[in-house]
């Protein structure tokens, strides 16, 4: 009996710790440390929301910053904003990410970055059979070929960059971008879509010192989502309060955080950590603690996204028979 308890106690510990040891050994790619301070930081979307407190951000950690969006007016007003709370001037760059010309005029302008956050985004929530294609094709076009726009003009002078520390390339996903949700099709969809281009994406540009990170925002207080409220579904927002709600500042710090160590997944929240333990995947994973993390609650993560799903699917019916009713 004592050899047995013996046994067990020892397997019981053990294991983890192999299992730990073997992560630490084997997650790639490796844990990487990417430095704002004295670097070019340039983000897309800059002049409002999310993009706006990036740039009040990474100027105060010393970052040398280029703010991107279509209204010179915003862009300006932004400018201002960040010189006084940080005493810093931002360069501000008017274009359309769906215009690949004006991008590439405004990268080459802005000279080589460092760290290049893809922030820029538009949300027209409804359901597909009421959308028009044009609302679709205007979600796709901005969320997610705009993204290829801003890579594809920034990526020839990151990749040849003189000094060869590690740069980055942020991608603004959102939950919606690891779960489907009512009213979001179009959206989730170019969410998704950013997903799939970061992790080929990852492969490669390893080879160039970059990396790669994905932040999954809830919802978070900003003008685009007041003006996304004003014509949300009902269904939308009963789904999209599980993921919780952030300021705009702390989705910022966490990403620029998130940023900074590299980390290719970036949750903002308690409710985000969840959802990205339990959407995993087969993305890279740096951690090997998060590694660790991920195995070993695999199947209860996927028995409480089971349970997320009765509740969504339950108030789907709940709505519908309502709706029947009156
Ligand atoms: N707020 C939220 O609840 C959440 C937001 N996100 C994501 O975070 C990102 C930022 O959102 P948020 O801060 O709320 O958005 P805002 O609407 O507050 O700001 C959007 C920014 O993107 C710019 N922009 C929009 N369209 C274009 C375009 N075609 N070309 C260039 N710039 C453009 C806007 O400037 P201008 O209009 O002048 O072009 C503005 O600077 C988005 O990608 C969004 O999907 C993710 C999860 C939750
Ligand atoms: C297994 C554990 C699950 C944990 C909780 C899951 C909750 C998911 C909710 C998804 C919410 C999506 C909000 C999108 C906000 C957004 O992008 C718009 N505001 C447009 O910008």
């Amino acid at each position: 009996m004592a050899d047995f308890n013996y046994a067990f106690i020892s397997l019981v510990l053990l294991l983890p710790l192999a299992l730990l040891i073997f992560l630490y050994l084997i997650v790639r790619p490796r844990s990487v440390n990417i430095p704002l301070k004295n670097r070019h930081v340039f983000i897309t979307g800059g002049s409002s929301g999310i993009g706006l407190a990036l740039a009040h951000q990474a100027a105060s950690e010393g970052a040398r910053v280029s703010i991107l969006a279509r209204s010179l007016k915003k862009l300006e007003e932004a400018k201002d904003a960040v010189r006084l709370s940080t005493g810093i001037d931002v360069a501000v760059f008017a274009a359309d990410v769906r215009d690949y010309d004006a991008i590439s005029k405004a990268v080459d302008e802005a000279g080589p970055i460092d760290v290049l956050v893809v922030n820029q985004g538009v949300f027209v929530p409804q359901e597909l059979a009421e959308q028009d294609m044009d609302e679709v094709k205007f979600m796709l076009d901005v969320n997610l070929l705009g993204a290829f726009h801003m890579i594809k003009a920034a990526l020839p002078t990151m990749k040849n960059r003189v000094d060869r520390r590690p740069a980055s390339i942020a991608l603004m996903s959102s939950q919606a971008g690891q779960v489907g949700v009512y009213g979001y099709t179009a959206y989730s969809a170019s969410k998704f879509g950013l997903r799939g281009l970061a992790e080929a994406l990852q492969q490669e540009v390893i080879g160039d010192n970059i990396h790669i990170s994905l932040i999954f925002p809830p919802d978070t207080d900003t003008p685009g989502l007041v003006e996304e409220e004003k014509r949300r579904p009902e269904l939308t927002n009963i789904i999209a309060a599980g993921g919780g709600r952030m300021k705009a500042e702390l989705v910022a710090k966490k990403a620029l955080n998130g940023i900074k160590s590299g980390s290719f997944i970036i949750p903002c929240n308690f409710e985000g950590a969840l959802l990205s333990v339990a959407t995993a995947g087969l993305s890279p994973q740096r951690s090997f603690l998060m590694a660790f993390l991920e195995v070993v609650t695999a199947g209860i993560i996927r028995i409480v996204g089971l349970c997320f799903q009765w509740v969504w699917y339950d108030s789907i019916q709940k709505w519908h028979a309502q709706k029947k009713r009156t």
